[in-house]
């Protein structure tokens, strides 16, 4: 176990918020020694490391992507496993990286034993990953979106023009002997109209490089922008017209529930008889059997296949062995410069995860830019706290199910991205009273499955935008504080706390005002408003050696009710709580653990 000191100051940003994104693969054990300087505190902390990161590859993975995952973890390229192998291991690794050979199944998550902190999936689709059992797990899935575009678009094109000219078919003739020239006479692209299904990152490749060869372009996708489209010269249309109209048709959606099958017996008849179909995105989203049909109806002229819905196909499946279909094994990302473009995409994506870095290519979780990580950083600390803080003054027996967070600024709704903040406070208001750890993956889920609703409300105030926040409140509905201060008018427990100085402060506990920093841990106690009272708590958390970095009392009024609040590095015995308790003007107690 390796080990390092450094030095934190209270004005440096907190690790923990970082950390806390995923599970904790670092353990941060700090010791204060309590070095007073003219600054204030000086924590020496002692970062316990635990051994490297264990990072499974289980496809081939470009050079380039295996030694950055190499100077960061333990890399273990075990190519070819068996679903039961994957199992096996996965147990040990703490990130997995696959193409779409490997299927990434529940069980893969569940056999992880919550060591599987994140998926790479070297590529674009991720629909060979059971997204819903990692978001359950808490694990990240990020993919590498940009790199193995170009070639995709490429392998479409080169798809196109070889079926058009029979190249695949007039090959193998001439191997086998024959010179036939009058059985490959082709079709030309120029003035024909190419239907590019899924107007993303590829389809928007494929069409740019279809207008360079002369074809008339249209494109269906219900989420692409028309801008977009129009920017290059093609027009947006509905998929009846665009199914109907062309003589080419290129896919390229991903496959979702929506999309599977979605080219069947129906569309195939709404399809100009002679069409040619080029498939480069994924095998699912066509009927292969259907396919089968209308090729032989001649309805479909011809079909040029990257893809299929099982990989690899039977080695009798009729699709394949069409002599109108051109096939290819899955080759789209497949050029050297792509591979190593995605292997660094996808290696850069884990390291930075496993770091505890938010991963700009994460699929299933918020994804927000460095800038605003930077600038919402210590309201993610606050949220956090202010989750853990509320919890903790509800009363034993009353279930937590209604939470109502408010956020004050002067940014409007569009400015304001609280998806972290509110993963924050959900992880701090589940994680006191559970052992499930919560994370911006599965934040939302975890809520969801405890019956816990959170809404969010915004107070739009007026004056400058400069900081993102005002303040944030934290309401519990329908429960019993154990504190009963922290029951605002309204009767739900609420605490509210704003940044100060790039640190969480706790401004309002209930309706009582209070200015106290979030940081160790935390004492109320309401008491009546007397003197001597600061010296008595005081001297009893002194003698149980408990050491107080702050003490503040708030009144209701002179010589009636006070709330004192005490900031402690060490959580205090049951017994000096219990003698704090006892004395005569003190009405009730809390510790809470922020
Ligand atoms: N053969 C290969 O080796 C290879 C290589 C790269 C990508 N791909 C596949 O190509 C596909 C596209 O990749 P991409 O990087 O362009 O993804 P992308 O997310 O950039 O684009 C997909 C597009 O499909 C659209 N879409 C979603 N549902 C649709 C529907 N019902 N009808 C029409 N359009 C719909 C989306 O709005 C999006 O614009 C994916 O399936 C990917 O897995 C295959
Ligand atoms: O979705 C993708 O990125 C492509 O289908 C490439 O898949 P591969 O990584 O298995 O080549």
């Amino acid at each position: 176990m390796a080990s390092w000191n450094f030095m934190v100051t209270p004005t440096k940003p907190s690790l923990s918020w970082k950390l806390s994104f995923l599970s904790p693969l670092t353990t941060v054990n700090v010791t204060r020694r309590q070095n007073r300087t003219a600054k204030g505190f000086v924590v020496f902390a002692t970062v316990f490391l635990d051994p490297k990161p264990t990072v499974l590859v289980a496809e081939k993975l470009g050079e380039a992507g295996l030694e950055l995952l190499k100077t960061f973890a333990n890399v273990d390229c075990s190519y070819n496993l068996d679903h039961e192998e994957l199992c096996t291991k996965i147990s040990l690794c703490d990130a997995l990286i696959v193409r779409s050979g490997t299927k990434v199944t529940r069980e893969v998550f569940e056999r992880s034993g919550g060591r599987l902190k994140v998926v790479g999936r070297a590529g674009v689709g991720i629909d060979n990953v059971d997204l819903s059992a990692a978001t359950e797990h808490g694990c990240l899935v990020v993919n590498a979106p940009t790199a193995n575009t170009i070639a995709a678009a490429e392998h479409g094109i080169a798809l196109l023009t070889a079926m058009a000219r029979n190249i695949a078919q007039a090959d193998a003739s001439i191997k086998s002997g024959k010179w036939q020239r009058s059985k490959y006479v082709g079709v030309s692209l120029v003035g024909k109209t190419l239907a590019v299904m899924g107007f993303g990152k590829v389809g928007s490749e494929v069409a740019r490089r279809a207008k360079g060869l002369g074809m008339h372009v249209i494109a269906h996708d219900p989420y692409a922008p028309a801008d977009r489209a129009r920017a290059i010269g093609v027009d947006l249309v509905s998929f009846e017209e665009a199914i109907s109209t062309a003589d080419f048709i290129s896919l390229h959606m991903p496959l979702t529930p929506a999309t599977s099958k979605m080219f069947n017996d129906e569309s195939f008849s709404q399809m100009k008889k002679g069409v040619r179909i080029v498939n480069v995105a994924r095998g699912g989203v066509i009927d292969e059997e259907a396919l089968v049909r209308a090729l032989d109806s001649g309805t479909v002229a011809q079909a040029a296949l990257d893809v299929f819905t099982e990989e690899p196909p039977s080695k009798d499946s009729k699709l394949v062995l069409h002599e109108n279909v051109t096939v290819t094994p899955h080759l789209g990302a497949s050029t050297t410069e792509a591979q190593e473009g995605v292997a660094i995409e996808v290696a850069e994506a884990v390291v930075g995860a496993l770091k505890g870095q938010l991963a700009a290519t994460a699929v299933n979780a918020p994804m927000l830019p460095a800038a605003i990580l930077s600038e919402l950083a210590p309201f993610v600390t606050l949220s956090e706290k202010l989750g853990r803080l509320a919890v903790q003054l509800v009363a034993g027996g009353s279930g937590v199910q209604s939470v109502k967070v408010t956020y004050a600024s002067a940014r409007g709704p569009d400015d304001l991205d609280t998806r972290l903040l509110r993963a924050m406070i959900t992880k701090g208001l589940i994680e006191p009273i559970s052992s499930v750890f919560i994370n911006l993956v599965n934040a939302d889920f975890s809520a969801k499955q405890r019956g816990l609703r959170i809404t969010e409300e915004r107070i739009l105030l007026e004056g400058s935008p400069e900081n993102p926040l005002e303040f944030i409140q934290v309401q519990i509905a329908n429960v019993e504080s154990k504190f009963s201060i922290a029951m605002s008018d309204s009767g739900e427990i609420k605490v509210e706390g704003r940044v100060k100085d790039r640190k969480p402060h706790l401004t309002k506990i209930g309706s009582f005002g209070v200015d106290v920093s979030m940081e160790g841990s935390l004492i109320l106690c309401r008491q009546v408003d007397q003197p001597g009272m600061v010296g008595s708590v005081g001297s009893i958390l002194g003698e149980e050696n408990v050491n107080v970095s702050f003490m503040s009392v708030g009144r209701i009024a002179p010589r009636k009710q006070a709330v004192m609040t005490i900031g402690v590095d060490e959580e205090p015995s049951k017994e000096a709580l219990k003698r704090i308790e006892e004395i005569p003007a003190v009405e009730e107690i809390v510790f809470l653990k922020l």
